[in-house]
């Protein structure tokens, strides 16, 4: 197996592990003994941590038909939804069932059709940014929750005071903490699996885990149930699988999932990167000036930009593109990939059901490819820059995974991510907030959070309409999106907290 530090008899390389950010001690240690990828030992259980782009794309892309399954996790997996969730289902029929299921959600030909809502839901995004710029995290936060659940149950979320926002973002954050290695409770039981076993009432250290059978999963199936049988609710996604469920003997818990992911996949994840969007603003100005002169070219003050602007905003691609670099979200690449079978890569075995990981941070901080990788450089992103290098694959970045786990809801992230990254920077001045006296208050590039789905620990920021005309377009653009998006109004009787004290879950 790949090289890494010597395992000791039953915790193997748990000991070592530093309390935060595993993933950035995983790209030293791969410095340290200079490979594309280590092995480190949880327990007697082996990680293979690829650290290196050609690697990942070698194992994980060209040989995608071996790296598509999960491993065993305990954790995150056992005492959540288990095998009734795409994100961790063992390769098979069932995971390719709800592979197409989801992608008649979330495929790249339905989120075309999306475009529409979203663009409005981004533009209501910038017109609340005029309103109460300091709550920029909570704009973004209800953005990405109300485009998943207009898709998911045919209802927008108009406020980020409604606590589908506040209590969905929550339980995902902490699910996002739970595949993080670490060698405290309760990630510890993932080195001890048999901790597991044990009834919750005499094992604290699950510290709840396990049951109701993954917390998140009986209110899911709930809310889809509701916009399912609302004859007045718009077509959704919760329909569609109602009616597919009879066909395919899908249980509750399976609904439950399909329709959960939206949530728990594309709320926290779209808005975090967008958190992050603003952090490079604020942290690198410099890169601001090509953006303002290219959509000034293009677009000019009197309206926003649209979906048809993209190919002619090569310089706000680019932005993009090193936003989802600079500071992926998915920090680790997601949940672990298994081979099918046993493999070999440069003379090394990689066994059947290994976990094998790809370290994103390690793969997008490598500076064979990003030179002076904590710089925020769009410039790497523009065909022929001298700041260009070759990366496997078209995109230029491994933010959302790989081979037949990639992330099915790219297509829509993407989008997303485009039209509101290039409407904000059309729309508004982001820099550093002031203190009392006129002096910038300095932002931390490295200060982030330590989930699976990272995002920038709370700062303060200025975000403040570049010009009258164009705050004039952003309100007009605004008062039309709410308009518009007033068919997808509506009410949900459920509440996340409320719901599980009245099931007693
Ligand atoms: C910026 C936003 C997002 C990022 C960075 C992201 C990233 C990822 C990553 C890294 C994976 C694991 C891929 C792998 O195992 O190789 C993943 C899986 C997944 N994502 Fe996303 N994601 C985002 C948004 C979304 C959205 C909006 C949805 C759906 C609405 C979604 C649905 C899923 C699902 C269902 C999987 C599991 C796929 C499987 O195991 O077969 N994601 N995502």
């Amino acid at each position: 197996m790949p090289p890494g530090p010597f395992p000791l008899p039953l915790i193997g390389n748990t000991h070592l592990l530093p309390d935060e950010k595993p993933w950035i001690y995983f790209e030293k240690l791969a410095k340290q003994y200079n490979t594309p990828m280590i092995t480190f030992w949880t327990g007697r259980r082996p990680t293979i941590w690829i650290c290196d782009a050609w690697a990942a794309s070698e194992l994980l892309d060209k040989r995608a038909a071996i790296y598509a399954s999960r491993p065993r996790m305990v954790v995150f997996s056992e005492l959540g939804a288990g095998q009734s969730n795409l994100v961790n289902m063992y390769y098979g029929d069932r995971w390719r069932l709800h592979r197409k299921l989801t992608h008649m959600g979330v495929g790249l030909q339905q989120v075309r059709n999306y475009r529409g809502f979203q663009n409005d839901e981004s533009k209501v995004v910038a017109f609340d940014l005029l309103q109460e710029p300091k709550e920029y995290v909570k704009h973004f936060e209800r953005y990405a929750t109300s485009v998943v659940s207009i898709i998911g149950f045919g209802r927008r979320v108009a406020t980020f005071t409604d606590p589908i926002i506040t209590e969905v973002i929550a339980v995902m954050q902490r699910a996002a903490e739970l595949n993080v290695p670490g060698k405290s409770f309760p990630m510890l039981m993932e080195s001890f699996p048999f901790l597991a076993r044990f009834p919750n009432w005499m094992a604290p250290w699950k510290q709840g885990l396990g049951k109701g059978q993954g917390r998140g999963r009986p209110f899911f199936y709930a809310l889809a149930e509701e916009a399912a049988t609302n004859p007045n609710a718009a077509q959704s996604y919760a329909k569609k699988i109602f009616d597919e469920a009879p066909k395919h003997n899908l249980t509750r818990m399976e609904i439950s999932s399909l329709s959960g992911n939206l949530f728990g996949a594309g709320s926290d994840t779209s808005s975090s990167t967008l958190v992050t969007f603003v952090l490079a603003c604020c942290a690198f100005p410099e890169t601001l000036a090509k953006a303002w002169e290219e959509l000034d070219r293009v677009v000019g003050p009197h309206r926003s930009p649209t979906f048809q602007d993209e190919s002619d905003l090569p310089y706000i691609k680019a932005f993009v593109k090193e936003v989802l670099r600079w500071r992926s979200v998915a920090i680790i690449g997601g949940q672990p990939h298994a081979p099918i079978k046993d493999d070999h890569y440069k003379g090394w075995l990689i066994p059947r059901n290994t976990w094998v990981q790809g370290n994103v941070w390690a793969i997008h901080h490598h500076e064979r490819e990003f030179p002076d990788p904590d710089r925020f450089n769009p410039d790497r992103y523009i065909e022929d820059s001298p700041e260009s290098r070759p990366f496997p694959g078209e995109k230029g970045y491994m933010t959302f995974g790989w081979g037949r786990r990639v992330c099915s809801g790219q297509g829509l992230a993407e989008q997303g991510t485009f039209i509101t990254i290039a409407r904000l920077l059309w729309g508004f001045r982001i820099e550093k907030a002031l203190d009392g006296e006129g002096n910038e208050i300095p932002v931390d590039i490295f200060d982030y959070t330590n989930g699976l789905n990272m995002r920038p620990n709370p700062f303060e920021c200025r975000i403040t309409p570049r010009s009258p005309e164009i705050r004039a377009a952003i309100e007009r653009e605004g008062r039309q999106a709410l308009q518009d998006l007033s068919q997808y109004d509506g009410e949900s009787q459920y509440r996340m907290s409320t719901f599980y004290a009245k099931e007693n879950l």
